[in-house]
């Protein structure tokens, strides 16, 4: 180093070597300024710019070189071979070219750098050591290898430096700082060169051929000066038009940008240069943290195979596809890509527009949750039901598991729903669903599948015993009171399991298990759970056979009806004859309502029996030959899905019947459907001018605000009362408070299913205005009543005169 700076002072011209640097460094920053120019520009345009900068850079270390020369010994008389002299300058700009075109190549950027800066370099050295082989001078010339090599080293270095740096030349600074880099390389090269050089006096051949006295080396290196200054000035212009344009330009597009609701980005190379406000709202961070940094790390890692295809097929069109877009603080953000190869502000890139997918996936995950759960309780639905079934199952089977399946169905929903309205029933859902859910475990599942019904799968071990705890306390829970908008609402649950794999390996068998386990429950008197066993399959069979059985037997003439009386409860007259249908089956015999009215109310057969019950009943009291009442049971869904006022008016008509010899029964389950429109219709029968009796009364749960909804004729104490009167004080307190307030109420009270003389006499002695039950006569044909005993009838009654009720 020491020895470097020496052969400058000391060998030197000192004012020409300032003015060789100042040559140099007015080259550099030309060369730089026409480099970066070459980058923003079309790929045409960009070889143009490069040249132009390969031109001006080999001149400028050319002029360096040879203003140097003219500083170095003054005091020789040197010359130069033209030859040589002109190949310095075609090897300085030559070089150059190749290394500049290398660097912007599509090799990879550590290649690139590396690749163009050792070009450079050797450019540099092949101009210098060309232009000292085309000295002329008398003596010889000894060489320091080492401090060629040095020199051969700091020119690829600084040249390699340059070129590193060179990837940010936006910034005048960065440019400033690489013009430094190459005057320093070609400066470091210079002299040390120099400094490898010894003269050693003596008679040396001169160089044949034309050579070039100081003097015109002089005059042509001060006009390639006087042209790099030129160039230098046309190039700054040049810059400036082109900058203010391109800055205009810029502020339209970063406008047009800013307005778009999509990220827009634009990269070259793989790093961003642009990017509008949507894309710093998406990284959460302003664009100059953006700017500068690789594509790829505004994206997760899985996105970047997908990013790195695109960009390398980008000359094609290609549909937009989704990636993972990395904001700033890490959060990941679904988007759709679309790319296309722009020229932007005339030099090559890629414009990549991102949409934000999120509010999207979030409607499309609310879509999927609608469509797999119920709105109501926001439980699986049945669809998403089976699906995680069938998940279990498999779970199951793999592990060898048992789990259970469960059907739950709910207990007198549907008239609390009528009565209090679909608001309270929905509020009931919830809280219900609520209670389950509160029992059940996080690995379990319950769904609604429908109105009131629920299933469950219960995968936690050991089973059945498990679902037989859980589900004892579901059942528990939900016989609980609710209160809802004021009410206190008594449900229950029936709920039946099946287990797998004992009850069966598919998920319909199992459901089915379930159901008819919970079919059993309910059949049972609700409010409970039953596990399945095969034989209950066999009973549903059977069912399913009565019905299909039940569907022709009126066509087939199998219906009859028996009678039963209703006599006055003082004289033991007979009033009335309740119509009780009976079933003549072909194999079975005769079957009891019991047996197949619910059934016939579940399949809505119910509707042709009852008609068929009343247009019978009718007939049949038009020829009696006693003007006895004749009773008809109505059940509740018979009440309301058929026209029960004109079916009744027909029968009347057809028959010519007093409507006043007509009793309807209805439970209160008709009321508890739709009180309204049960009390219209009720009012309309009683235009007819027959009579409504409520029947079954005290098994309800609100009989008493059903009895201010209606008017009713009378009411049937049912005989569950009756059958305890004289076993227990309660049962005696409880009939006497029935018979009380329906004589406050001005009806007329009814005892059924009286079988001893003792109940009887209870009955007389409450003031009861009618008895019904075995003690009196069993239900029969009508036939056989022509011949009842009436004076045996009469005799267990007292001697009162008779009173006439319903
Ligand atoms: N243990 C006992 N039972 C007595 C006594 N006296 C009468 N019974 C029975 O009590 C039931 C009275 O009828 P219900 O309460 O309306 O109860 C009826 C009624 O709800 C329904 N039903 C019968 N016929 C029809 C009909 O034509 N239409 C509709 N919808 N339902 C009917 O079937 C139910 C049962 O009818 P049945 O089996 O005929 O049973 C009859 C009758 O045989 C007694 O002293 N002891």
């Amino acid at each position: 180093m020491l020895n470097v700076l020496s052969c400058i002072t000391h060998e030197h011209d000192l004012r020409l070597v300032a003015l060789s640097a100042f040559i140099c460094a007015l080259g550099c920053i030309t060369t730089v300024v026409l480099l970066s120019r070459a980058r923003v520009s079309s790929r045409a345009r960009q070889h143009r710019w490069t040249g132009f900068a390969a031109v001006v850079f080999g001149c400028s270390v050319w002029s360096l070189h040879f203003v140097a020369m003219l500083a170095f010994m003054p005091g020789q008389q040197i010359a130069y071979g033209l030859n040589l002299t002109v190949l310095s300058v075609v090897i300085a700009s030559g070089g150059a070219l190749a290394a500049f075109l290398v660097w912007q190549g599509r090799f990879p950027q550590p290649v690139r750098v590396a690749l163009g800066g050792t070009l450079l370099g050797l450019a540099i050295t092949g101009m210098h050591y060309a232009g000292v082989a085309a000295m002329t001078f008398t003596g010889f010339l000894i060489f320091n290898w080492d401090y060629v090599a040095a020199s051969v080293v700091i020119s690829i270095g600084f040249a390699t430096l340059a070129l590193i740096r060179a990837n940010l030349l936006e910034r005048v600074s960065r440019r400033f700082e690489v013009a430094f880099w190459l005057a320093l390389g070609i400066c470091g090269l210079h002299f040390t060169g120099m400094t490898a050089i010894t003269v050693a006096p003596g008679m040396a051949e001169l160089n044949a051929g034309t050579v070039l006295g100081t003097t015109t080396l002089a005059v042509v290196v001060g006009s390639v000066s006087v042209a790099i200054l030129i160039a230098s000035l046309a190039a700054t212009f040049v810059e400036h038009y082109m900058s203010q344009r391109a800055l205009q330009d810029l502020k339209r597009m970063r406008l047009l940008g800013n307005l778009a609701q999509e990220v827009l980005l634009i990269h070259s190379n793989g790093v961003v240069f642009e990017v509008n406000s949507a894309g710093e709202r998406l990284f959460k961070a302003p664009a100059s943290e953006i700017i500068g940094r690789p594509l790829l790390s505004l994206f997760a890692q899985d996105s970047a195979p997908l990013l790195v295809r695109r960009e390398r097929f980008s000359s094609q069109e290609q549909p937009p596809e989704e990636v993972i877009f990395q904001a700033a603080d890490g959060t990941q953000v679904p988007v759709e890509l679309s790319s296309q190869s722009i020229d932007y502000l005339g030099r090559p890139a890629t414009a990549v527009a991102l949409r934000d997918l999120t509010a999207r996936r979030q409607d499309e995950a609310r879509i999927l949750h609608l469509a797999r759960h119920d709105a109501l309780t926001n439980l699986p639905n049945r669809h998403a039901f089976l699906e995680r079934l069938d998940i279990a199952l498999d779970n199951a089977a793999q592990h060898r598991e048992r789990i259970a399946i469960a059907y739950i169905d709910l207990d007198r929903f549907k008239p609390i729903n009528d009565l209090h309205g679909h608001a309270a029933g929905d509020a009931l859902l919830v809280q219900v669903s609520k209670r389950i859910l509160a029992e059940l475990q996080s690995s379990d599942t319950l769904a609604r599948i429908g109105g009131d019904e629920f299933t469950m799968i219960l995968t936690s071990e050991p089973q059945p015993e498990k679902a037989s705890n859980v589900v004892a306390r579901i059942v528990d829970a939900l016989r609980r009171p609710f209160h809802i908008e004021g009410h206190r609402l008594e449900i229950g649950a029936s709920v039946g399991i099946a287990i797998y794999p004992d009850d069966g390996a598919a998920p319909d068998t199992l459901l089915r298990a379930a159901d008819v386990a919970m079919y059993r429950v309910k059949q049972e008197g609700r409010g409970g759970l039953r596990f399945f066993e095969s034989s209950m399959n066999t009973q549903l069979h059977a069912r399913l056979q009565l019905e299909q059985e039940l569907i022709g037997a009126i066509e087939r003439d199998e219906l009859l009806l028996h009678y039963q009386p209703l006599v006055n409860g003082i004289t033991g007259e007979v009033e009335t004859f309740e119509a009780l249908i009976r079933w003549q089956h072909p194999q079975r015999g005769l079957v009891p309502p019991a047996e197949f009215i619910p059934l016939a109310e579940e399949t809505g057969l119910i509707d042709a029996i009852g008609r068929w019950v009343i247009e019978t009943a009718c007939r049949d009291a038009a020829g009696w030959e006693q003007p006895w009442r004749v009773s008809v049971n109505v059940s509740p869904s018979q009440f309301h899905h058929s026209d029960i006022c004109g079916i009744v008016a027909t029968a009347l008509r057809v028959n010519q019947l007093d409507p006043a010899r007509v009793v309807v029964e209805v439970t209160e389950g008709v009321l508890i459907d739709d009180a309204t429109k049960a009390v219209a219709t009720l009012n309309r029968l009683r235009d007819l001018g027959i009579r409504i009796a409520l029947d079954d009364f005290g098994t309800g749960y609100s009989s008493l605000s059903y009895l201010q909804l209606f008017r009713f004729d009378k009411f049937k104490i049912d005989k569950s009362f009756v059958r305890r009167l004289g076993q227990s004080e309660d049962a005696l307190t409880l009939t006497r408070t029935i018979v009380n307030l329906g004589h406050n109420l001005g009806l007329h009270v009814t005892a059924e299913g009286v079988e001893t003389q003792a109940q009887l006499e209870i009955l007389q002695a409450l003031g009861c205005d009618q008895i019904q039950g075995y003690l009196v006569a069993r239900p029969a044909p009508m036939g056989s009543f022509m011949e009842l005993d009436r004076a045996r009838t009469v005799a267990q009654f007292s001697k009162l005169p008779p009173r006439l009720s319903a």
